[in-house]
């Protein structure tokens, strides 16, 4: 009898050493390098980020030549290059300046290089050597959106079908980091110039100098440093520094409607009354007058499918962050016709901006963008006033 109790007792010993390393493998940890263990079936998992040799990007760019420079970001330029395997890349030098740390520049490249998704732009690896800081991305091919959308012989290119393509890119890419790993990523920084087109015109979310990481249950912060562009920033980002993944829903909407009508949400005009898109919009979909809103490079007429994204727009710069739809909510009213859409509450659209405003806007320009950044000192600009229109009719007639 002992010995059969032994063997019994052998047998129950090994089955709980199996459940419990079984049960260890399963368990998920919190930490950054689960990431890659969070995709889903659109991505592949990641190995470490390589860190590649200076001397490799510097033959691949020509040394950082004039000639391979493909713009200038905030951070510092980007440049073209070519790996010895032929591979096409894109390298961002990070400028001493540019108030990135080494803790953003590592948080940047572990996160960028962890996610992989068909809309984000994928980190192939980071340098850090000396002073020298560079990130390396793949090189998507057709420039950004920004250098399509707002230009007025280029835009022509841009069918609705190809509009509609890279709004549910976008959609899918900002859904993905909201919603499909682990971490939820705010990007904080989604504009024209951050959407990035490959050959066959699919969107690319780019740039995550701005992203910050958040856990399951902390989705929302306030901060002191204000990051991110006028014109795509949500008024309670701008006002009081808080963020959440709505101001990013708010970024997206007014990218939406930017790309539904061919224009920038903030134009300046001097000696004018600053109109943002988003009021123009706002006032032309309650008068039915779509032909307004559209642009006129979209000749495909008025379909249902266009009238629906501009509702979709209208819904994510809704002023009242709680009222914007999650992005999986507009995955799924992009992606299905029988989703009801709700009523569009009144947008955020910042009108009357101080003259004040309306100078720093206009000298705060580059000559790559008509974007402004906003200032990362934090000072937050408080003459904003907000319109206080009511809604009578809010369906087009
Ligand atoms: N992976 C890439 N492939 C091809 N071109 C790229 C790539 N990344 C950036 N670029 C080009 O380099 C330019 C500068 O990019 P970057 O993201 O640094 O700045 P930005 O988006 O214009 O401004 P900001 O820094 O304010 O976001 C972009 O306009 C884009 O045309």
């Amino acid at each position: 009898m002992k010995p059969l109790q032994e063997v019994r007792s052998g047998i129950i010993v090994i089955i709980c050493i199996f459940i419990f390393f079984k049960v260890k493998r399963n368990k998920r940890p919190t930490n950054l390098s689960t990431i890659s263990a969070e995709v889903d079936d659109n991505d592949a998992i990641t190995e470490e980020s390589p860190q590649f040799d200076l001397d490799i990007i510097r033959a691949a760019t020509g040394n950082f030549s004039e000639a391979n420079k493909l713009g200038q970001g905030g951070f510092g330029p980007v440049f073209r290059g070519k790996l010895p395997n032929g591979t096409e890349i894109a390298v961002k030098r990070l400028s001493q300046n540019s108030g990135q740390g080494e803790y953003e520049f590592k948080n940047e490249a572990r996160l960028l290089s962890r996610l992989q998704h068909r809309n984000l732009v994928k980190l192939l690896g980071y340098c850090l050597e000396g002073i020298e800081r560079l990130l390396v991305y793949e090189f998507v091919p057709n420039a950004s959106l920004e250098k399509f959308i707002f230009d007025p012989l280029k835009r022509v290119l841009l069918d609705w079908d190809t509009r509609y393509k890279i709004i549910t890119g976008i959609a899918r890419g900002l859904l993905y980091l909201h919603e499909d790993s682990r971490l939820r990523i705010i990007h904080r920084d989604l504009k024209a110039s951050n959407i990035l087109l490959d050959m066959d015109m699919n969107a690319k979310v780019s740039d995550f100098g701005t992203a910050r990481l958040f856990e399951i249950d902390q989705t929302q912060a306030d901060t002191s440093q204000i990051m991110g562009t006028y014109g795509y920033m949500a008024p309670e980002y701008v006002l009081r520094g808080h963020y959440s993944l709505k101001s990013d829903v708010f970024s997206f909407g007014v990218l939406v409607l930017e790309i539904v009508s061919g224009r920038r949400n903030l134009e300046p005009r001097s000696g004018q009354d600053m109109e943002l898109l988003i009021g123009h919009v706002w006032k032309n979909w309650r008068e039915g007058n779509i032909s307004g809103i559209v642009d006129p490079a979209v000749t495909s007429g008025y379909t249902p499918n266009i009238l629906r994204c501009i509702h979709i727009g209208l819904l994510c710069v809704q002023q009242n962050e709680a009222t914007r739809p999650s992005m999986s909510s507009v995955v799924l009213m992009l992606n299905s016709q029988s989703v009801t859409l709700s009523v569009p509450t009144e947008p955020a659209f910042l009108m009357n901006m101080s003259p004040i405003n309306n100078s720093d806007i206009s000298s705060g320009y580059d000559s790559t963008s008509n974007a402004t950044k906003a200032d990362p000192s934090g000072n937050k600009a408080d003459a904003f006033s907000i319109n206080e229109a009511s809604i009578t009719d809010p369906y087009p007639r």
